[in-house]
């Protein structure tokens, strides 16, 4: 805004003439490059603030962006772009009004500008995840009511009496607690007044309502040393990266719980990324056990009312401690201290849709951006960061051992091709004893096997015929308890058949391979009794199906888990001590860059879950490649000799972190139009030295939901700025109507 501000003092309802109007930017949450350009008489609307604009015929809510220079100017020289043409002054519609709301702080504005250039997604789009939670009016809150404190109480009239029956320490609003105790609001009014109920926070997540007293624990002595260096590295709130190093079972959560409390103490906000939030119910009483309050909540399948109140709170500035989903990133904090990435090495930070991103490396640069420090925490962590503490870039800290004297479990391969499962089974003679005899002690066991379903191909035995998708090239999987075939890949389900689509043959199909709900189907037959608990994304839909399993599993209630890689997750069973690996070969297949890596990481960690309190854990791995790396890794858990081949195998050929890679994929309505797409941008691709395109290549997933896709891979030495090339490389191309192109900076999936 640059004319003077007495300009724009007109009356109400008088039009200003053009010359009188300030050109105002307002980004729009909406797959949009950039800011379009609007004009206002408003001298005070400033960048941040929320204005109802038109579009078209619409009316639209957009947030004031600023000046394109602006946003070049504080973008790192690489990133940077030309911005727009200018539009003509005379074109320019006026924004319809401001809208009185707490902006978007400038940091954040900052953020949404740099994961656009970053991923080259549009900006608008990244300004919509900004936006998750907005709302243009202060959100309703409804009070909540609970017992208050038994004193001595008057006597009751009937009525009220019913009311304190019905009421308990579970805070509820009136209209609910009127229709449980079957009085009229009037009812609950008059015990309200006469202090027999008390008002609960409609929240209970927010910092200044406490609603327990805080169980800090008792750190041991390595614990203590390193938490001292965290609560130092908080309180001076510079930007900082650590990697908290430890073993599974060592102690880092409490750890870091330590700098949070330090950011507290600083009054300040802390942001905490958990890759699996919505089922991490055992993290959520943890936190709220050892602070007094819980955690506020962040994840996609909260309800809007809930994300409005997290929304308002962060952006008032007030302390808090968010735990949340990579989207948590998003949020306006005003007086943010510290974020912390547990295991920071999960594939799951990768954001595959929309805005393609990586949590974890956002969040590293949101820490810059807010000057704070950021605090990477893993038992197995992944190759870049490790690069980067190797670089001197990231502080290293380390703890190698598990708490209270738990010793690591023991872990073994076991040689599938000498001891063989029995035929048609899954479960070896020495894993299915070692699952009895650990039984039989009163122990635990874990079957961990990452294929959801029955079994992952159906086929026919006549013909030969396998049961695919008709919209991706991918096998259908049975799902035998839903009696359907279903695509792990796109939506489409159909019922199991009954005789081959192919030649008709009937009861000629026989599944191939196994599925968590075959190895169940097993378990059942060989161990008659076991009371198995199926933990997979099918079964625990839920926060509040985690929390019954996880008190099922810690009730004893459960003989036996089955699960999927959400048992990999940071769950602590004090009485698990057997893990069985199903098939430790799964991950290798497909042979990406980061197979080996993925697969150590992942089988360590569920692994980590067996003999973390005084009994001795064991880890059993079903393997045909026991010569492996990745198996010789895990049975020696010489984790850190296994990432030194890692990267001495991926350092000459300038694979990432030791080079960048881009992927674009290609995707049409066509095979043809696929592959002619494909052959221009690989005609077109950039040269130069220090620089590689790879492919065009079909997909693995060549078909994806009706979509004939293709991939191409930029590859480049470490001090090539990508962002720039690509640009150029795509500006260059029309594309047809069916034709899309997704670009993902730094891929982790290669589908
Ligand atoms: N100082 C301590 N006092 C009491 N309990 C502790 C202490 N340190 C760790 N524990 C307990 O030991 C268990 C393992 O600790 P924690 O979950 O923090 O380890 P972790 O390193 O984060 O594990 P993982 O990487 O396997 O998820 C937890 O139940 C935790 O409460
Ligand atoms: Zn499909």
């Amino acid at each position: 805004m640059t004319q003077d501000a007495h300009l724009a003092d007109g009356a109400p309802g008088l039009a200003h003439p053009p010359e009188m109007s300030l050109r105002v930017d307002v980004l729009l949450p909406r797959r949009l490059q950039s800011a379009l350009a609007y004009t206002t008489p408003d001298p005070e609307l400033v960048p941040g603030d929320f204005v109802a604009v038109p579009l078209g015929k619409r009316e639209e809510i957009g947030c004031v962006w600023d000046a394109a220079e602006v946003v070049m100017a504080r973008l790192p020289a690489d990133l940077a772009f030309p911005p727009p043409k200018p539009v003509d002054p005379s074109r320019l519609r006026p924004v319809s009004r401001r809208i009185d709301a707490p902006g978007l702080p400038e940091t954040l504005r900052c953020f949404v500008d740099w994961v656009s250039a970053y991923t080259l997604a549009p900006q608008g789009m990244v300004l919509a995840m900004a936006m998750r939670g907005w709302t243009p009016a202060p959100p309703k809150s409804v009070r909540l009511w609970r017992l208050a404190s038994p004193g001595h109480p008057p006597k009751l009239t009937a009525a009220r009496q019913k009311v304190l029956d019905a009421a308990s320490a579970k805070p509820m609003s009136i209209k609910a607690l009127a229709e449980k105790a079957g009085v009229s609001p009037a009812v609950i009014s008059a015990c309200i007044k006469l202090n027999l109920l008390e008002a609960a926070p409609a929240e209970p997540a927010f910092r200044d309502e406490a609603i327990k007293v805080p169980q800090p624990p008792t750190l041991s002595a390595s614990q203590e040393t390193i938490a001292r260096s965290l609560r130092d590295i908080v309180r001076k709130q510079q930007f900082e990266a650590i990697l908290l190093e430890g073993v599974t079972g060592s102690g880092k959560t409490e750890v870091y719980l330590e700098a949070v409390q330090e950011c507290l103490t600083l009054e300040r906000q802390s942001l905490v990324l958990l890759p699996e939030i919505a089922l991490s119910t055992q993290w959520i009483s943890r936190f709220t056990r050892r602070f007094g309050f819980a955690p506020l909540v962040w994840h996609s399948s909260m309800g809007d009312g809930h994300r409005r109140r997290v929304w308002q709170h962060v952006r008032s500035g007030a302390p808090c401690v968010v735990v949340g989903a990579r989207s948590a990133l998003f949020l306006p904090f005003t007086d943010l201290g510290l974020i912390i990435v547990d295991e920071e090495h999960e594939p799951a930070f990768k954001q595959e849709e929309g805005v393609i991103y990586h949590g974890r490396d956002m969040a590293v640069l949101r820490a810059r951006q807010a000057t704070v420090p950021v605090m990477l925490v893993s038992a197995t962590p992944s190759l870049e960061t490790l690069a980067n503490v190797q670089a001197g870039r990231y502080r290293h800290l380390v703890l190698p051992d598990r708490h209270a004297g738990a010793a690591l479990p023991d872990v073994r391969a076991l040689d599938m091709r000498l001891a063989p499962p029995s035929r048609g089974q899954f479960l070896s003679p020495t894993l299915l004893s070692a699952c009895r005899e650990t039984l039989a002690r009163g122990e635990q066991a874990m079957l961990f096997l990452n294929r959801r379903g029955y079994a992952p191909l159906t086929l026919c035995r006549q013909c030969g015929h396998r049961i695919e998708c008709p919209k991706c090239t991918a096998w259908l999987v049975e799902h035998r308890a839903q009696r359907r075939m279903v695509c792990h890949h796109c939506e489409y389900t159909m019922p199991i058949p009954t005789q081959c689509p192919s030649c008709a043959a009937t009861e000629s199909l026989v599944p191939v391979g196994p599925g968590i709900e075959r190895v169940t189907e097993e378990v059942q037959r060989e161990l008659a009794g076991v009371r198995i608990l199926v933990m997979s994304s099918d079964s625990l839909v839920s926060a509040e199906a985690a929390r019954i399993a996880v008190t099922q599993i810690a009730q004893q209630e459960v003989d036996l888990i089955i699960g999927t890689q959400l048992v990999a997750k940071g769950w602590h069973f004090p009485h698990l001590t057997l893990v069985g690996v199903v098939d430790a070969d799964l991950g290798l297949n497909g042979g990406d860059l980061r197979a080996a890596e993925r697969t150590v990481q992942l089988l360590q960690q569920v692994g980590g879950r067996a003999g973390r309190e005084a009994r001795p854990g064991t880890v059993l791995l079903q393997t045909y490649l026991p010569d492996h790396p990745a198996m010789k890794a895990l049975v020696s858990q010489d984790f850190h000799h296994f990432m030194t081949q890692e990267a001495a195998n991926r350092r000459p050929g300038f694979w990432p972190p030791f080079g960048r890679l881009a992927a674009l994929i290609v995707s049409a309505g066509t095979p043809e139009s696929a592959d002619a797409l494909a052959r221009a941008l690989s005609d077109m691709a950039p040269k130069g030295e220090g620089l590689e395109v790879l492919g065009p290549a079909p997909a693995p997933l060549t078909k994806l939901r009706g979509r004939h896709r293709r991939r191409l891979l930029l590859r480049t030495r470490k001090g090539i700025a990508v962002q720039p090339l690509l640009r150029l490389w795509l500006q260059k191309l029309r594309l047809k109507s069916d034709q899309k192109i997704v670009v993902d900076i730094d891929p982790v999936s290669f589908f």
